[in-house]
């Protein structure tokens, strides 16, 4: 296998790539008649008049959006905000009150039980914070139970499980115990239960977060090599904005219930679209997530027009060098075109925050 530099991870998949799932107008009111509140004006009342007036929950809200094939879909936000809902009502574990879920075009909403139980043993797999491991089974057959519970025959479960122990770097583990792995080693295990039914899409549920902060970023480097390696569509909940930066290839924000963001790291940080996003992205580090499409400018009349050049997708910090070395602007050029120019003043504004 060829060493890929971590600018190459990150590449997003392009817009050209398939729609996965497309979720439509998506509701989830908690509490009694929760029908009559969705996509009414009660909706619009605030989370504690509308419990008050009605005893209801309003934790997601028309909420619209689509994640590509392939891609690291994060939902972010405070706590109470609605991630866990709307995650939980794209697999139904969480029935929706309103709206649609289209998996490859087919809403999971008129699935029936056993399309549903098959849905969830087949096409999704979960990862959660608590593991979810079974403590009187060892490794290796945790990590083939999914298979199991399918009724794949024991040598090929084997294994598969076996591979899968190999992939998350636990080789030799697989007759342990749960209780006899740290954190981090149970979280593998974890990891390495939902791959092995090679679901079309993984779900993880503030995975790391019981995590101490460098078994976490272990992990998080862990999903990044392992999405290179699988290429699965992963949908990720998380409160912890640098884990989405680090992890999404697109990022959605909410905030009581409501959508108020969708996109690329670097929209979220460079273009916020509301005060609670800004204040959310307030202290990240700008040239470590933004581009030079970002501070790129029209060249002006004394620029001159030859000195080196970068790409629209380079972030700032991987071109501090190259600018502040050159006596003359970067060009910023995209297929042999010019489509603006980055000198030492756009650097070291960024710089200075
Ligand atoms: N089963 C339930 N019954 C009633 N209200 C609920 C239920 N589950 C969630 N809620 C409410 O819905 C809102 C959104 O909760 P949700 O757990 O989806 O938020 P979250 O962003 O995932 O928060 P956290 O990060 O704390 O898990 C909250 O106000 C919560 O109290």
């Amino acid at each position: 296998m060829t060493a890929t530099s971590p600018a190459e991870l990150s590449q997003p998949p392009t817009d050209e790539e398939p729609v996965i799932l497309d979720v439509r107008n998506l509701w989830k009111v908690f509490g009694p008649r929760a029908d009559r509140v969705a996509g009414t004006p009660l909706a619009e009342l605030s989370r504690s008049e509308l419990k008050e007036r009605t005893g209801c929950v309003a934790a997601v809200r028309d909420a619209s959006f689509a994640v590509r094939r392939g891609e690291v879909f994060v939902v972010m936000g405070l706590s109470g905000s609605g991630k866990s809902t709307l995650v939980r009502c794209l697999t139904r574990l969480v029935e929706p009150t309103a709206g649609e879920v289209l998996l490859d075009g087919q809403d999971i909403r008129l699935a029936g039980g056993k399309e549903l139980r098959e849905l969830r043993r087949r096409r999704f797999a979960m990862v959660f914070q608590h593991f979810g491991l079974l403590p009187h089974r060892r490794v290796l057959d945790n990590i083939s139970y999914g298979l199991e519970i399918r009724g794949t025959g024991k040598d090929a479960r084997g294994r598969r499980a076996t591979e899968m122990l190999d992939l998350v770097g636990l080789t030799g583990y697989g007759d342990s115990y749960p209780d006899q792995l740290s954190g981090g080693m149970q979280q593998r295990v974890g990891l390495a239960r939902a791959l092995a039914v090679d679901p079309e899409v993984l779900f993880f549920d503030e995975p790391f977060s019981a995590l101490d902060p460098l078994i976490r970023r272990d992990m998080q480097n862990e999903v990044i090599r392992l999405h290179r390696e699988v290429g699965k569509t992963m949908i990720f909940i998380t409160h912890d904005l640098s884990e989405a930066l680090k992890l999404g290839d697109r990022i959605l924000v909410m905030r009581d219930g409501l959508i108020v963001q969708t996109g690329t790291p670097d929209e979220v940080v460079g273009a916020p679209a509301d005060d609670y996003v800004r204040e959310f992205v307030r202290d990240v580090s700008r040239a470590q997530v933004l581009t030079l499409r970002w501070i790129m400018r029209p060249p002006g009349d004394g620029d001159a027009l030859d000195g080196p050049e970068l790409g629209p997708d380079v972030v700032i910090k991987d071109a501090v060098h190259t600018v502040l070395r050159a006596d003359r602007p970067v060009r910023v050029t995209a297929d042999g075109e010019l489509l603006g120019v980055v000198g030492s003043a756009e650097i070291l504004e960024v710089i200075a925050g």
